[in-house]
């Protein structure tokens, strides 16, 4: 049997490691899809899909996973009613559904498949949005991600990317709020 799983994985962390753990105890092959594709460069997506495929690769090794998984890009449509065939479309056949995102969910029960809410692993320090956080505060957050991913990340120098992401929002939130001049004639 074949199972779906699908995250953003910016970064990815131990907690898509523990539901990976579940979701290959329960099936025999794995497609983990890569969600928000196109998105890279931002302070919620700052990483590539080649990066965070490679955060996959070398994550999924280190865990010692021995069975076969597929890793599969899928950029948003921005049309949830046509997204399960969307992904059908994409993806190598598929029997169930593993996520813990309700919407997801909900998509793919309404079109008769069978999805599995996987448990959830310390979700107050286990999210990505928390991790990013970390980053961009100058706090640790090495020990929330599998060390292949923590050294992946040193590698790419994904730290001072999400840094500079953030100052230049920074700014441009304060250009927004600065006062318009109307120069005087
Ligand atoms: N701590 C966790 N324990 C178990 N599963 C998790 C955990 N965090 C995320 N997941 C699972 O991973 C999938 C979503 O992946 P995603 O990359 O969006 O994680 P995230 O940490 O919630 O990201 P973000 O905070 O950037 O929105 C969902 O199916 C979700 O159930
Ligand atoms: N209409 C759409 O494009 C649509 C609908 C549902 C989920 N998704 C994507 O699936 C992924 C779900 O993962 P998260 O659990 O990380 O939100 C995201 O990338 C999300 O954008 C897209």
């Amino acid at each position: 049997m074949r199972g779906l799983f699908v995250g953003r994985f910016q970064p990815v962390h131990n907690g898509h490691i523990k539901a990976l753990e579940f979701v290959f105890s329960q099936v025999d092959e794995v497609i983990i899809g890569i969600g928000s594709a196109q998105a890279s460069h931002t302070i919620k997506n700052p990483f590539t899909t080649g990066e965070r495929m490679e955060m996959l690769i070398r994550a999924l090794d280190e865990a010692g996973f021995k069975k076969r998984y597929y890793l599969v890009p899928l950029p948003d449509i921005n049309f949830n009613s046509i997204w399960v065939p969307y992904v059908e479309a994409m993806v190598p056949k598929f029997e169930v559904v593993f996520t813990g995102n309700s919407l997801v969910a909900e998509l793919f029960r309404e079109r008769g498949y069978k999805v599995i809410v996987q448990p959830m692993f310390r979700k107050d320090i286990l999210s990505a949005t928390e991790i990013r956080r970390r980053m961009i505060e100058g706090e640790p957050w090495e020990d929330l991600v599998p060390k292949s991913v923590a050294e992946y990340i040193k590698e790419i120098k994904g730290v001072e990317r999400i840094r500079m992401l953030a100052t230049n929002l920074e700014s441009s939130e304060k250009e927004l709020q600065a006062p318009i001049r109307i120069p005087e004639y």
